[in-house]
């Protein structure tokens, strides 16, 4: 059966090796088909061929979660349990990732002004002193070096490092203090880091913000300038064609190696359509309702949905 990123199946019979049964979770009618076990999907992708220790014959959901078509991507599925977000539940901590100048933060500053209720950022700390007009909790936290050594000891830190001799980060804390507030947070870390809030507590919402081709970087970036140093505001250059290359082999890696905890790929040629196609992405997100999660990620979660969901019990 055919099937996209992002699909819901659910998994009817586990039986062969190679195949399995499977149809839409959406559409209670549709018929069960055929697709790669998550073996056969290994074997293709790694030359692996490692047997899955999984119980056969259970009924299992599963999202594909890298691109059907793209030949260099460890094709892989991961199990999902419905959760019902109801109105009244924190929003989704929406991560936003992407190689560098991909135009991540672009995408972040136009979701807040176009909707600053709805829309919040995670304040990063810095041990540096503030400048100008900068202000607290604003531009950044500013915090001591003996407080932010503590949060690094106390696992508080998504990431961090330090440049020119100042510490930067991005806490967990902040995060939860915008998410708290019942706005969406957007945060922007690198792909490596989503282990660290991929719980129930944050239900991150990723999204990959993907370079186009690089015909389309030429003519999109053309009289595009950007800082290379973002504390020094003189830095500022014109993307090279190394700088596209580098943005397209950083992506195809970072697809490769995260693709599965992807929940949603924008590709930023232009950005207005870019902008446009996240936004509504985003309002969905935000919409009460089923979304399909990583299993792992709450059993309690699973109960409240089974109470409401009555066509989903039972298949679990
Ligand atoms: N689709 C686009 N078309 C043209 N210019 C863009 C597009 N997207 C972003 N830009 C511009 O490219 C530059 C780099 O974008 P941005 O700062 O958002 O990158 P980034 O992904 O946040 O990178 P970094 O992680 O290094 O900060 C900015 O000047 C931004 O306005």
């Amino acid at each position: 059966m055919a099937f996209k990123r992002g699909d819901v199946l659910q998994i009817v019979n586990m039986d062969d090796d190679t195949w399995w049964q499977a149809r839409s979770a959406r559409n209670d009618s549709s018929r069960a088909g055929l697709i790669p076990s998550k073996q056969l999907q290994e074997r293709r992708s790694f030359r692996l061929s490692r047997k899955s220790g999984r119980t056969k014959n259970a009924s299992w959901f599963w999202r594909w979660s890298t691109e059907v078509q793209g030949a260099t991507c460890p094709h892989t599925y991961r199990e999902v349990i419905p959760y019902l977000r109801e109105a009244k539940d924190k929003q989704r901590l929406i991560t936003l990732v992407g190689p560098s100048g991909v135009g991540v933060n672009e995408l972040r500053r136009r979701l807040v002004i176009s909707d600053p209720d709805r829309y919040g950022v995670s304040v990063p700390y810095t041990t540096r002193e503030k400048k100008g007009q900068e202000r607290e909790g604003v531009d950044y936290h500013f915090v001591s070096v003996h407080k932010f050594e503590e949060d690094i000891l106390n696992h508080r830190l998504i990431e961090y490092g330090s440049y020119k001799g100042h510490y930067y980060g991005t806490s967990l804390d902040s995060a939860h203090r915008v998410m708290v507030t019942g706005k969406m947070c957007l945060m922007d870390v690198h792909p490596s880091k989503i282990k660290f809030i991929d719980t129930s507590k944050f239900k991150p919402y990723v999204v990959f913000v993907k370079p186009p081709s690089i015909e389309e970087l030429r003519l999109t970036r053309r009289r595009v300038k950007f800082l290379c140093d973002k504390e020094d505001p003189n830095q500022v250059h014109t993307f090279t064609e190394e700088n596209f290359q580098d943005m397209i082999d950083l992506a195809e890696t970072m697809e490769i190696q995260y693709g599965h905890l992807f929940d949603k790929i924008i590709v930023n040629g232009d950005v207005a359509t870019a902008f446009k196609e996240l936004k509504e992405d985003l309002e969905k997100v935000a919409e009460p309702g089923i979304h399909w999660v990583p299993k792992e990620w709450s059993r309690p979660t699973l109960k409240k949905t089974q109470r409401s969901c009555g066509h989903l019990t039972g298949l679990f």
